[in-house]
């Protein structure tokens, strides 16, 4: 094993972490740098070169993995007090376990900035999040040590299941499974389906919590209380070890008890604490609560851990935003920021203009007249707004956690009981929830409003977060409304009609970031606006954000002396027969949508067009691919939907006659 070389140098990783040496005699040998030299990290060229460091040159890397972090993130916006939280416990485990051939698993990924400094991409860390950069998530594609994909919540614990089984089907005893898992990914329903079915296995699963009280906001629910209560209790694993050690040192008797004692937790755990945990209901060995920011302890619990070969929960507790003051004060809001000026640690940007506050805000006002409307959210009140609905309706404001599909349900029942709710959600966060939208909201027709907030690209957060895929998926729902307002006040008449006039399921879609609207806005509606200047041939159809790009590209042809008329939907499902009509009219079509390409208002169209026996040309631009991290004007483009892209497609259709 790898780790039999730590063993000549300092002993086992834990006590070399601890200073105390194998053996006082034996040669230390440390790496050919002194202890107090800076850039550390330089001279790591792989996570082995770790375990050759002394626990004062442990002490000073996670110190300078700490710069760089709040360097670069100040920099490129990111995932600051998570990756803040985790750099001792990273650390910990590139020393103990052997990456690639041991698999991390990081539940949501936004954590693995330190994993990915430690892995072969320091070089390129300035990257982060930028176009051709490195993602600010795991990528397989990336790094062999990156074992598996995430950016959604609450999946880690079925991975490092799923390839702690594959390991053991292999045959392969040797190598570990492990999980990071966050307290706030804990909420998530989808933790319990992994642990239910690892908890009985005999494989080389590690889970380890990453317990900082935090999801983004402070986490909720009745597990952060009963963390709380294991947080306070005697640390587990620390008496259990001492309890080993010494019975270890007691020459007749002891090495024999000491081994009963491993194997029969419950004398441990009935002497030394009050009762099982739920972790050990599940089968798993418990151990913990171990300070995270320790490396002493990390260590030696994660050597223990690697003794059970049968799967072992590891409950650490750190501090989200540990290492950097702003963010230790106000975890939240350093989650996720933007750019930012370290000395202050004011953001470049304020989330204060965006379609999430103002939805927010509209919501209260609406909720002051009307005692029914209940808002529920899934562990994002910030992101979505809500924070304003909670200050001021605390008694029907919901944050069920990261449980998307019991939100969705939850609100059913609401409805059922005669509540008005509306849950804001990010569109890729609401993809988990779709049959609770079929089979509990829509089919017994109750009355739910969504919120449905990151519609379309989001730029950096990537692959996994654009919300590109709600209008396909929520058209195969029977009798819903879909409405994708371009300004905030088209989003305050669909949020009032979608409250107040349909009925079933109504969805409001909106995209992350602010309004930019030039097009006219006086004869807003929530149905669609046609605009038709000189008549011609040609017209072209949009919705959403996209809808002003579209103006705006439409302004510089008519500039040109070339003319193509518009149509705007609002309610974009179901289509109005009047679109259809005005479709019909036309020569030719152009339908620019910021939804995957299949399954969507385009194709919906196109359909009906067909059915109708169109003899226009019909075309759709819509995105096909993933598309990964950039900002959302770079995506935009690729999309074929900027403003400079639509206004070179018009060109074309004038160079073939069309407009
Ligand atoms: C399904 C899903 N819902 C919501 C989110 C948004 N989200 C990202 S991180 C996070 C909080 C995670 O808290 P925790 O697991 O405790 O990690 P920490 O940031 O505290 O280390 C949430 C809600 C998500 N990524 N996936
Ligand atoms: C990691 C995660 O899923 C969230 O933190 C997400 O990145 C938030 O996205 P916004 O920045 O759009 O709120
Ligand atoms: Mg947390």
């Amino acid at each position: 094993m790898k780790n039999n070389r730590r063993s000549e140098s300092c002993g086992t990783a834990a006590e070399c972490a601890a200073g105390k040496g194998a053996a006082e005699n034996k040669t230390m040998e440390y790496m050919k740098i002194s202890e107090t030299e800076e850039h550390l990290l330089e001279r790591l060229h792989s996570p082995d070169d770790l375990k050759a460091l002394s626990p004062e040159q442990c002490t000073a890397l996670c110190a300078e993995i700490r710069s760089l972090l709040i360097e670069t993130v100040s920099k490129t916006g990111g995932h600051l007090a998570s990756n803040l939280g985790s750099v001792e416990l990273t650390v910990a485990m590139h020393r103990v376990f052997d990456s690639p051939e041991d698999k991390f698993v990081w539940d949501v990924g936004h954590q693995c900035y330190t994993h990915k400094i430690l892995t072969g991409r320091l070089e390129r860390f300035s990257t982060l999040r930028q176009e051709n950069g490195i993602s600010g998530f795991p990528k397989p594609n990336e790094s062999e040590h990156d074992s598996f994909i995430s950016g959604h919540s609450s999946t880690a614990i079925s991975v490092a299941c799923g390839i702690a089984e594959g390991m053991r089907l292999h045959g392969d005893k040797e190598h570990f499974a492990v999980a990071v898992v966050g307290d706030g990914a804990m909420t998530g329903g989808l933790s319990y389906e992994g642990l239910n079915n690892a908890g009985k296995s005999r494989n080389n699963l590690i889970v380890i919590l990453n317990d900082n009280e935090m999801s983004i906001s402070k986490n909720v629910g009745a597990l952060a209380r009963y963390l709380s209560s294991m947080r306070s209790s005697e640390g587990y694993v620390r008496t259990k070890k001492a309890v080993e050690r010494r019975l270890n040192r007691t020459a007749v008797i002891g090495p024999s008890v000491a081994k009963v004692i491993k194997n029969s937790k419950s004398v441990v755990r009935d002497v030394l604490l009050q009762s099982a945990t739920i972790f050990e209901d599940f089968g798993f060995v418990y151990l913990g609560p171990v300070d995270g920011h320790n490396l002493v302890e990390l260590e030696e619990v994660l050597l223990a851990a690697k003794e059970y070969h049968r799967p072992v929960f590891i409950h650490v507790h750190t501090v989200k935003g540990k290492g950097y003051a702003p963010a230790e004060a106000k975890p939240s809001e350093y989650h996720g920021i933007s750019k930012f000026d370290i000395e202050t640690g004011n953001p470049e940007v304020s989330a204060a203009d965006s379609y999430s506050e103002m939805f927010g805000k509209e919501l209260v006002q609406l909720a002051k007249h009307d005692p029914r409307i209940c808002a529920v959210t899934a562990a994002m009140g910030g992101g979505t707004g809500l924070h304003h609905f909670a200050r001021e309706f605390p008694n029907r404001y919901y944050d069920v956690g990261i449980a998307e599909q019991h939100a969705v349900t939850f609100s059913a029942a609401l409805a059922s009981m005669g509540e008005l709710p509306v849950f804001a959600v990010y569109s890729s966060f609401l993809q988990r929830a779709y049959d609770q939208l079929m089979h509990d909201v829509a089919i017994g027709g109750m009355h739910v409003v969504l919120g449905i907030d990151r519609a379309g690209v989001v730029g950096e957060d990537g692959e996994t977060h654009h919300g590109l895929y709600d209008v396909s998926f929520l058209c195969t729902v029977p009798n819903t409304v879909i409405y994708a307002p371009a300004c905030y006040e088209e989003m305050r008449l669909c949020l009032r009609r979608a409250l107040y006039r349909d009925k079933g399921l109504a969805c409001i879609r909106y995209p992350r970031g602010s309004e930019k609207v030039s097009f006219d806005k006086t004869a807003l509606n929530t149905e669609y606006t046609h605009v038709s200047g000189r008549k011609t041939d040609t017209l072209y159809i949009s919705y959403g954000r996209v809808y002003d790009h579209l103006y705006r590209a439409s302004r510089r042809m008519a500039e040109e002396g070339v003319f193509c008329d518009l149509l705007k939907l609002t309610r974009i499902f179901p289509l109005a027969e009047g679109v259809v009509e005005i479709a019909m009219s036309y020569a030719h079509v152009v339908f620019l949508e910021e939804a995957y390409y299949y399954g969507g208002i385009s194709q919906l169209l196109g359909d009906l067009l067909l059915e109708r026996g169109f003899r226009g040309t019909y075309r759709r631009v819509a995105p096909k691919a993933y598309l990964p991290q950039a900002s959302t004007d770079s995506q935009m483009e690729t999309m074929g939907l900027s403003e400079h892209a639509i206004y070179q497609d018009m060109q074309q259709e004038a160079k073939h006659g069309k407009a």
